[in-house]
């Protein structure tokens, strides 16, 4: 395997996070989505991951990109078929919400050895598949629901075998106002800091931690 593995990180910019929208208004999901993927790409970087967007639209970053339009498991299966994994030349696909992971958590998702993995899965909480890596060249995607159990099926359906990566930072996807929560606790990149600097604090008054929005 050559010492770089080209990651796919799939990135929406035109309606970015609407779940967050109790939280934040479109403006501040724009930006705050945008600091979750700067950290996303410096920690794959540093793995020695080599990332590419799979964007909805051009985002003028200085990363490669692909634009595609397409619903996000049209997209990703098209960038899949295009680049016909192998276990000489792997594809991850890399969620731009983990906003707690580290280049160590991404490190383990590129194993070497027997048991590598034909697919390698880090689900989410709740029963997202927060990143892969895919050697088989016939595994699909299937996003959306329980895509974690989804992508299970398809791998047995195909012969590829499935090594998990049980990870907290890749677990952790940030979707809803709650989630914010982990950022403040345990991130320590540009989405921590949007978050201090757009007011957000821990609160642990009730007992419960949780985020307050000291001003707006
Ligand atoms: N290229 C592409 N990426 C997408 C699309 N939908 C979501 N994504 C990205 O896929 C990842 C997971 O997205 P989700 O958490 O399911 O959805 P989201 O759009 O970020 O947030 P919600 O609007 O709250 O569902 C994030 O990196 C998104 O930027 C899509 O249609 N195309
Ligand atoms: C893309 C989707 O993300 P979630 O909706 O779980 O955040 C999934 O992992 O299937």
């Amino acid at each position: 395997m050559s010492d770089t593995v080209d990651a796919l990180v799939p990135f929406a910019p035109d309606r970015p996070k609407t779940r967050l929208s109790d939280a934040l208004d479109t403006a501040e999901r724009r930006e705050f989505a945008g600091a979750m993927l700067s950290d996303v790409l410096a920690a794959l970087r540093a793995a020695d991951f080599s990332p590419r967007l799979l964007t909805t639209e051009a985002t003028g970053r200085d990363v490669p990109e692909t634009v595609d339009d397409r619903p996000l498991t049209e997209a990703v299966n098209a960038a899949l078929a295009d680049h016909d994994p192998s276990p000489e030349s792997p594809l991850a696909v890399v969620m731009s919400d983990l906003a707690l992971a580290t280049p160590r958590a991404f490190a383990r998702l590129r194993r070497d050895g027997d048991d590598a993995g034909d697919v390698v899965i880090a689900p989410g909480r709740g029963g997202g598949t927060n990143a892969l890596l895919v050697r088989h060249p016939e595994f699909r995607v299937d996003y959306h629901g329980a895509s974690y159990l989804d992508h299970l099926r398809v791998a047995r359906r195909v012969g590829a075998s499935v090594r998990e990566v049980d990870s907290r930072r890749l677990a952790t996807d940030i979707d809803e106002r709650d989630d914010l929560t982990e950022v403040l606790l345990a991130g320590d990149g540009a989405a921590r800091d949007w978050l201090r600097d757009a007011g957000f604090r821990l609160d642990a008054g009730d007992g419960r931690v949780s985020v307050e929005r000291t001003r707006e």
